[in-house]
């Protein structure tokens, strides 16, 4: 097992839980309150002209808190490496889960679709675009909640959510037509497209737009044309097909998406979500800290709120907290 002198005392790496391009991701245990965390491992050399794009995850994840965005708890710098302690979704990927049922119920799409829109409404209404939703991209936790993960190509357009934007990124399966041709783009619309091919997904078990060549896979994504099978209600062809117009201006818009009556079928309420930017100030998480380092609760909170919310304090509390939103006791182990 490597081991990263910067991590020493604060996490014990476990095992590799995903490798993607220049980063790779490791069960870890955060060993002062002994919660599971991911740590996503980037090699600066091997980051190149994509190092910049960790900053902005960084800075995006920094201000997001959703509880269908997945937590970033702390960045730890070196001269080789960026570490980056993330919240554990010991679920697995959704992806896996439409697989092992072949496909989901609409009942069960809802639920989760729901959730989906709900963090990318929050994520769009804070001026972020997050441009690689996918499958692969939405993780679950233990108690079967969704999270979003990666946003390493998430975009805020200087000129906010209606200036246009023009790298083209993300997986081309799940890429807009817009996107792929190259055209200019309004992030929040290529995230609408990507939903609706994530919603196929759901209750399909298939992807609407799929092959082996990219050639005929362009074409097929440009033609907006997809099976509609037959046990697809009509409500939801409806939908599917307001998300999957090749045109960006006739595609359905997230706040249309919040309202539509496939989304609130069976529930009282449109898609909403709680814009809590900063963490709230918790008296007894606070308590737990000041009784380990024997800091005043008042200094803690002081250095916590003038912190850049990215250090080993802040994944401390942030770590009680949400076991104590889980309803779980908490405890302190001094730090070996
Ligand atoms: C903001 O959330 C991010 C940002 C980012 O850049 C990368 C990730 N990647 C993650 C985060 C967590 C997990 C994870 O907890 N996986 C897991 C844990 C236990 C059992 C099974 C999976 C993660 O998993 C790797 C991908 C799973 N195939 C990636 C999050």
């Amino acid at each position: 097992m490597v081991r990263y002198g910067a991590l020493k005392g604060l996490y014990d790496l476990e095992k590799t839980i995903g490798c993607g391009g220049f980063a790779k991701v490791k069960l870890a245990t955060h060993i002062a309150t002994g919660e599971k965390v991911a740590v996503k491992i980037m090699e600066k050399t091997a980051l190149g002209e994509d190092l910049p794009r960790v900053k902005l995850e960084v800075e995006a994840l920094k201000t997001l808190s959703h509880q269908h965005i997945c937590r970033l708890y702390e960045v730890i710098e070196t001269e080789t490496h960026y570490f980056m302690v993330i919240e554990y979704c010991s679920g697995g990927e959704l992806f896996d889960h439409i697989v092992e049922k072949n496909r989901l119920s609409e009942t069960e799409s809802r639920k989760f679709f729901r959730q989906i829109v709900s963090a990318v409404a929050y994520l769009h209404d804070l001026g972020y675009a997050h441009r690689d939703l996918k499958p692969e991209n939405v993780l679950l936790d233990k108690e079967q909640n969704l999270k979003l993960i990666d946003f390493g190509l998430c975009a805020k357009p200087k000129g906010g959510m209606q200036s246009h934007l023009f790298t083209s990124c993300g997986s081309p399966t799940y890429a807009a037509p817009e996107l792929i041709l190259g055209n200019k783009y309004l992030g929040s619309e290529v995230d609408i497209w990507s939903m609706g091919v994530l919603l196929y997904a759901l209750l399909c078990g298939f992807l609407p737009f799929d092959d082996n060549s990219i050639e005929n896979l362009y074409k097929k994504i440009l033609s907006g044309k997809y099976d509609e099978p037959s046990w697809l209600s009509s409500s939801s062809r409806r939908l599917i097909r307001s998300m999957l117009q090749t045109d960006p201006n006739k595609r359905i818009t997230i706040e249309e998406l919040c309202n539509h009556p496939w989304i609130t079928a069976g529930f009282l309420n449109p898609v909403t979500f709680v814009k809590k930017i900063n963490f709230e100030r918790d008296t007894e998480v606070l308590n737990t800290m000041s009784a380990i380092c024997g800091e005043h609760t008042d200094d803690i909170w002081e250095r916590l709120a003038k912190s850049d919310r990215t250090d080993y304090r802040t994944a401390t509390y942030l770590l009680l907290l949400d076991r104590k939103i889980r309803g779980l006791p908490f405890k302190i182990t001094s730090a070996a």
